[in-house]
């Protein structure tokens, strides 16, 4: 029979396993109810000011030494910004900085000593369960988000601070979500990250992804704002010109070659030597005139990147403010350039009819029909302040920073040690791997391959290719300068600083130079004059073939099981995404096979294989 003291241990038992039974159900529903998931009302007229903060409570992370005090060593306080809390939540044992609390039973202090210290970040795979999209447990949000511009080095950026070791790299740099993919639910691009159980075991401050795709919409400023709260945002910007030659070698010259060496091209033969293949090409120089043409014309007073913008956004809320305080302070109006400024078809074979006179003139040449959005605007990307200016308004100075890419490569790592201070990390020694090497460079090589500087000298001297500056004639360059110069000036207002760009144009080999051998950047000031004697990198001139942009997701509600072998890019919107469906599936081969898993209450039952239609959301512009 048991005893008075048997009876009351079970007694306590009970009621220990209640009082945590009930705390823990309490800390479940906090981490939905904190769960960033999408509500599909007023989006447009949605109030930035009222977004939703998931709250933080490091404390018990510290007495269990998860992280120490050093960990919080910056200016901002004790946790990273982003971690930031804005109510009662923050009180709320469990509901943890960037993470969401997980659903099942866990002892956090017993899950690290489970895990181990390690730096090695896993990430939630699987299926998602169609009847819990919302569910967002044992999730972390990114802490910063690097914007663009693309061809700006966002892939070093992204490197270089994911070696910082209180940061976790995300499961691929550019994500894209929130421009390509947000019909899938937010529980899909949070998988990109480290999981709850990761940031723990590494100690992790934060993540992060590099999507050059953001900056250059006004709507996906806005987005951002709205479904992901707390995200440093990261913009970088290199010499205006550079960045345009490198988009055109890696968004036109290179794709075009390698269409062209593989027969692809029509009236085009294969096994013709690269000289003769480039007499197929339109230059920098054509490309970029024919583009400052129709720019000219859209960035006027009366232009229409000035009137859509206006027609199509200061009725938003979210808007109207800005449209209110740039008429009062005489501030130039806002422009969406990139929906607006080039917005023509000539028909469905000839795509921008900045193209037009150029394509009639040159049957010969080749112009790149796919990754329209990025062919089509070699000099618009470059004009950083137009999309900017956008961000600038919906994210405060505290909250959104601008890189010069001539910074990044100062091999002291002081840049980018204000820039992890900016996000609320600790110091650390960047210059190990900023002297390592850059990462993108010179083509298509992949995101996160790093080329040491060593290798881009040597690499150029092997290579016998023109300098791009002596392609360009002097009277296109004057031109050229001119229109960016005002553009430039603008940018270095908002942003507050101004950006030395013939460093990288000496790193790199670089600078736009009317035939001549001086880095433009001393004669112009298309950039301010360099202070200081840059270090001796030359560049890079060739192009690999490895395909660009962005790679699609490969399971949401279902599990790929085969998918197209073939090239993956962007497609420059949902709408083009859709007008493409047809061509995809039918003329490119695109199929998925996918794996339906069915959810019962009972748990996982039916599987079944199927064509479906999704592969025309996802995949349709493959190349
Ligand atoms: N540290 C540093 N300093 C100066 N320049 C650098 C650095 N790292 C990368 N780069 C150059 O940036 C170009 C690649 O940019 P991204 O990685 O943003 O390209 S992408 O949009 O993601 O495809 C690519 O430019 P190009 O080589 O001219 O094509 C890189 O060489």
């Amino acid at each position: 029979m048991p005893n008075c003291a048997w009876w009351t241990a079970v007694l306590a038992s009970i009621i220990v396993a209640t009082i945590y039974a009930t705390l823990y159900a309490t800390e479940s529903r906090q981490s939905l109810r904190f769960g960033l998931h999408f509500d599909n009302g007023d989006e447009e007229n949605w109030d930035p000011r009222n977004s939703p903060v998931v709250s933080i409570v490091p404390q018990f992370l510290l007495n269990h030494s998860v992280y120490t005090t050093s960990d919080f060593r910056n200016k901002q306080g004790i946790a990273p910004p982003f971690w930031g809390c804005k109510n009662e939540s923050c009180n709320a044992s469990g509901v943890w900085g960037p993470c969401f609390w997980p659903h099942k039973k866990i002892r956090w202090v017993g899950e690290v000593e489970r895990i181990g210290r390690t730096n090695r970040p896993q990430y939630q795979n699987g299926p998602i369960d169609p009847t819990l999209t919302d569910d967002l447990s044992g999730l972390c949000r990114p802490g910063f988000l690097i914007i663009g511009a693309g061809k700006c080095g966002t892939s070093s950026l992204y490197h270089y601070l994911t070696d910082h070791p209180r940061v976790l790299p995300a499961k691929e740099k550019q994500i894209h979500y929130f421009k390509y993919y947000m019909q899938y639910p937010m529980q899909w691009y949070l998988r990109h990250f480290p999981t709850a159980s990761s940031f723990l075991a590494a100690g992790a401050l934060m993540s992060g992804e590099a999507s050059p795709g953001y900056l250059p919409y006004p709507d996906v400023a806005y987005r951002i704002k709205k479904h992901m709260p707390g995200p440093r945002i990261v913009a970088v910007g290199r010499n205006p010109l550079e960045r345009a030659y490198s988009s055109y070698m890696y968004n036109y010259v290179a794709p075009v070659m390698k269409m062209m060496r593989k027969g692809r091209v029509p009236n085009i033969s294969r096994g013709l030597t690269d000289k003769e293949y480039e007499d197929h090409l339109f230059s920098f120089e054509e490309m970029a005139r024919a583009e400052l043409f129709v720019l000219r014309d859209c960035l006027s007073s009366d232009g229409t990147g000035v009137r859509k913008a206006k027609d199509r956004y200061s009725s938003l809320n979210w808007a109207a403010a800005e449209y209110r305080r740039r008429e009062k302070g005489g501030l130039p109006p806002l422009i969406d350039l990139e929906s607006f400024c080039y917005g023509d078809w000539v028909d469905k074979v000839v795509p921008r009819k900045q193209w037009k006179d150029l394509i009639e003139n040159n049957p010969d040449k080749v112009i790149y029909r796919k990754n329209v959005h990025l062919t089509q605007s070699f000099i618009g990307r470059s004009l950083y302040v137009l999309p900017l200016e956008w961000w600038y308004a919906l994210y405060s100075e505290k909250e959104i920073i601008f890189i010069c890419t001539e910074a990044m490569s100062d091999f002291s790592g002081t840049p980018m040690n204000k820039l992890a201070e900016f996000l609320g990390l600790p110091p650390h020694n960047f210059s190990t791997i900023v002297s390592k090497g850059a990462y993108n460079v010179g083509g298509h090589r992949g995101y996160d391959k790093e080329i040491s500087w060593d290798e881009i000298k040597d690499e150029l001297n092997v290579t016998e290719r023109p300098k791009y500056e002596a392609t360009l004639s002097e009277d296109f360059l004057r031109e050229v300068k001119a229109f960016i110069e005002p553009y430039n000036e603008r940018l270095f207002k908002l942003i507050g600083h101004r950006c030395e760009c013939s460093s990288s144009s000496a790193i790199l080999g670089r600078g736009f130079v009317g035939g001549g051998d001086e880095p433009i950047a001393n004669e112009s000031s298309i950039c301010t004059a360099t202070p200081t004697a840059p270090p001796d990198h030359p560049n890079i001139l060739e192009s690999q073939n490895i395909p660009s942009d962005v790679t699609p997701p490969t399971a949401v509600f279902f599990t790929t099981i085969s998918s197209p072998s073939s090239g993956k890019r962007e497609c420059s919107s949902i709408d083009q995404r859709k007008s493409e469906n047809k061509n995809c599936s039918n003329n490119l081969g695109t199929k998925m096979i996918f794996r339906v898993e069915t959810y019962f209450p009972s748990g996982w039952r039916s599987t079944r294989r199927k064509h479906t239609g999704l592969e025309n959301l996802i995949d349709c512009c493959d190349a």
